[in-house]
């Protein structure tokens, strides 16, 4: 049976944290790149989408406009045996999302590197998520609470959120979508800066 999976996604101001690299107008554009990629790859896995949005999205599945907080518009949906995966994992594969929609418990778990919470599965009406600010300790103490069986649900292909700039080089290296072919169109090229690999752009 597919799984119900969620698609939050910011359709009006995304990827700020991008604003150094890219304009307003090209943040929407890479946003709703990645939401492909997700999409894709949530289909392969198994999974019945729908984009929940911020507002009108141009894109190749069911969306629900709510431009509610991100928790409250997720919360209203989250009926049992549903998953959430977030529109900017630009390295999901199916592989990743089919095992994570396979693995048991009430409360599915994948963390991102920030602490916050990339995707999730639940099977239990008792539970709601309740995003930002380190989110994946928060999910973790509100499933206990709950009585849900908790499964933490590491894997690398899902623990990269792309959030900060430093996190595109993961991308132009791993990514197999289109994500990484848009972003060398748009210029950005790995760089190392000191210790960590980073990007630059040319415009
Ligand atoms: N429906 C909905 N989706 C949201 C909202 N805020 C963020 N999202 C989506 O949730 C996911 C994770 O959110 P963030 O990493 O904060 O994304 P973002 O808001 O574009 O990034 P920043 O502007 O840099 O904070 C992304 O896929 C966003 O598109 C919201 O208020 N409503
Ligand atoms: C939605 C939020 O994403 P972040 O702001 O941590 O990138 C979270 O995962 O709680």
């Amino acid at each position: 049976m597919a799984m119900r999976t969620l698609i939050p996604f910011d359709a009006t101001d995304p990827k700020t944290r991008l604003s150094s690299l890219f304009a307003p107008d090209e943040r929407r554009e890479l946003a709703a790149v990645m939401l492909g990629d997700v999409l894709d790859a949530v289909r392969a896995a198994g999974g019945d989408p729908l984009v929940v949005a911020t507002g009108d999205v141009d894109i190749d599945a069911p969306v629900a406009v709510d431009d509610r907080p991100l928790s409250d518009a997720v919360n209203a949906r989250l009926d049992p045996d549903t998953a959430v995966v977030m529109a900017d994992l630009a390295l999901a594969t199916p592989r990743a999302l089919r095992a994570l929609f396979a693995a048991s418990g009430d409360v599915v778990l994948a963390p991102g590197l920030g602490g916050g919470t990339n995707a999730l599965v639940v099977r239990d009406d008792d539970f709601g998520v309740d995003y930002h600010g380190a989110s994946y300790r928060d999910h973790l103490r509100n499933a206990a609470a709950a009585g849900c069986s908790i499964r933490e649900f590491d894997a690398t292909r899902l623990a990269l959120d792309v959030d900060e700039r430093a996190d595109l080089a993961d991308v132009l290296l791993r990514g197999e979508g289109r994500t990484p072919g848009w972003l060398r169109d748009a210029g950005v090229a790995l760089a190392t800066d000191g210790g960590r690999t980073s990007v630059t752009r040319k415009r």
